[in-house]
């Protein structure tokens, strides 16, 4: 039978993998799809060195040779919103189906793919976009098609996640995870994606626009990174029965999607406290299946990669097939129009983590504790820090109060003299 040619943009991290993958299990990918799989042409701007010798007569001196006749399936994995977006475009129209990892791109623009891709009857394919290795699109998609989905609670990024793990397991720096999470290929070109919460926000809109089909764009989700915790929060975390996260959230709430990601203090006894490292987990929740949890490398070449070839297995069968199902890929795609408002976080009610940095002196806390009665906020534990220094943290543990009275609260005691600087506020998962 005929092999189906592969065209690839990007031999970066993930690229690279891809080329490994398609090269080193050629065997069982042939046996299980009953033809060949041919990476045809490559084009990027650097090869890594690695994958040269694989690459020989395929690499392509412009990015247009792949979309030429004989190509059937493009990859995209450079990343960005610019270049990425024209290829696709172009790739789509052309009649390729595309397999990408690009979650920037889908998380803005993929209602505009999706609606190029379903008028010219082409597929996309983007499993790796959402925790890399993990199969998550196609569990919602296809394995838990017959459900509603109730609830996803979630880590979604290696990067960060790998950060948190390294300075509570090595009590390390955060700037020298980072530098490693880099190195070991985890982070975005651009890591403040990852720190500042954005890449995490980019996989939550596409799980939330795939779960309750809506559109959900990166601009609807509430975003807060991790560049704020410190080791001493963590530690404290710990102490109280904590580990410190970076969770992604989206539900339904009174017919709103309430969509957010912020550092979250998460039971010890909890499946995500206990995911670590480039480690990513899922929890779904659904109408009929009750909670399934998905759990595996969310960062990382060859997992991305696994994920990546999966998509264009598929897309090569429904190539073979001739039966343009647009089934297992397109199901649920963002062709839905927006639906649905976005819940406010400040409407949200929650119990809290806030880190004071006040002064050494008596009445300090009877302070503190009364502007948050004043707001209905009451104290569930508290420790002070250190001795005879001038300024000394305060750990506050809150019972539950909406974040609105708990914002306005601190925006008071903000102003007090006592108060060294902005207060850290962590939101407690407190769900049993
Ligand atoms: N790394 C990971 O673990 C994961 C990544 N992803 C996604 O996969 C995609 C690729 O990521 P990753 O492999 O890590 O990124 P890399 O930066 O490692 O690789 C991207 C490659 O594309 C090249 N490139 C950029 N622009 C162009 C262009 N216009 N023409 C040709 N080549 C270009 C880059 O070259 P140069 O360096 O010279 O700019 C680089 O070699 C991104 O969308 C990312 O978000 C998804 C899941 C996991
Ligand atoms: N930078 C991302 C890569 C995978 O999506 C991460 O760290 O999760």
């Amino acid at each position: 039978m005929e092999s189906v040619n592969v065209g690839l943009l990007g031999v970066g991290t993930v690229g690279s993998g891809v080329v490994n993958i398609l090269t080193h299990n050629a065997d069982i990918i042939k046996k299980r799809l009953g033809f060949e799989l041919n990476l045809k042409k490559v084009y990027a701007k650097h090869i890594k060195d690695e994958v040269k010798p694989l690459l020989e007569g395929k690499i392509a001196s412009s990015y247009e040779e792949l979309l030429a006749e004989d190509i059937d399936i493009v990859v995209e994995l450079i990343g960005g919103t610019t270049f990425a977006k024209d290829f696709i475009l172009k790739a789509i129209q052309a009649k390729k189906s595309v397999a990408t990892a690009n979650k920037a791109l889908l998380a803005e623009y993929g209602y505009e793919i999706f609606s190029e891709a379903f008028n010219n009857k082409v597929d996309v394919g983007y499993e790796a976009a959402v925790a890399g290795g993990i199969p998550i699109i196609k569990a919602i998609k296809e394995s838990l098609a017959a459900n509603h989905i109730k609830s996803i609670k979630a880590i979604v990024n290696g990067t960060c996640n790998y950060i948190l793990s390294e300075m509570f397991y090595k009590e390390i720096s955060f700037e020298k995870a980072l530098k490693d999470a880099q190195e070991k290929g985890f982070a975005e070109a651009d890591p403040t994606f990852d720190i500042e919460g954005i890449d995490s926000a980019h996989k939550m809109a596409i799980l939330s626009s795939i779960s309750f089909g809506d559109n959900v764009k990166a601009k609807d989700v509430y975003t807060e990174g991790i560049t704020n915790i410190d080791l001493l929060d963590i530690k404290f975390a710990d102490e109280f029965g904590y580990r410190i996260k970076l969770i992604g959230i989206t539900n339904l709430v009174d017919g709103k999607i309430d969509v957010r990601v912020h550092p979250t203090l998460i039971k010890k006894d909890d499946i995500l406290a206990k995911t670590d490292g480039e480690f990513n987990a899922i929890k779904v929740k659904t109408d009929m299946n009750d909670e399934t949890i998905y759990i595996g490398k969310g960062a990382g070449s060859l997992p991305t990669a696994s994920a990546v070839v999966a998509d264009v297995m598929d897309i090569a069968r429904n190539i073979k097939n001739k039966t343009n199902l647009r089934v297992p890929l397109m199901a649920f795609p963002f062709n839905y129009v927006k639906k649905r408002d976005i819940v406010n976080i400040d409407d949200l009610t929650m119990s809290y983590y806030l880190r004071f940095t006040v002064k050494d002196q008596a009445g300090v806390l009877s302070k503190i504790s009364g502007i948050l009665g004043e707001y209905n906020i009451s104290i569930k534990s508290v420790v002070q820090l250190g001795k005879n220094e001038e300024w000394v943290p305060l750990i506050v543990f809150t019972h539950k109060a909406r974040e609105k009275d708990i914002k306005q609260a601190l925006t008071i005691i903000e102003k007090l003299d006592i108060i060294k600087e902005n207060v850290l506020l962590v939101r407690v998962d407190d769900e049993e």
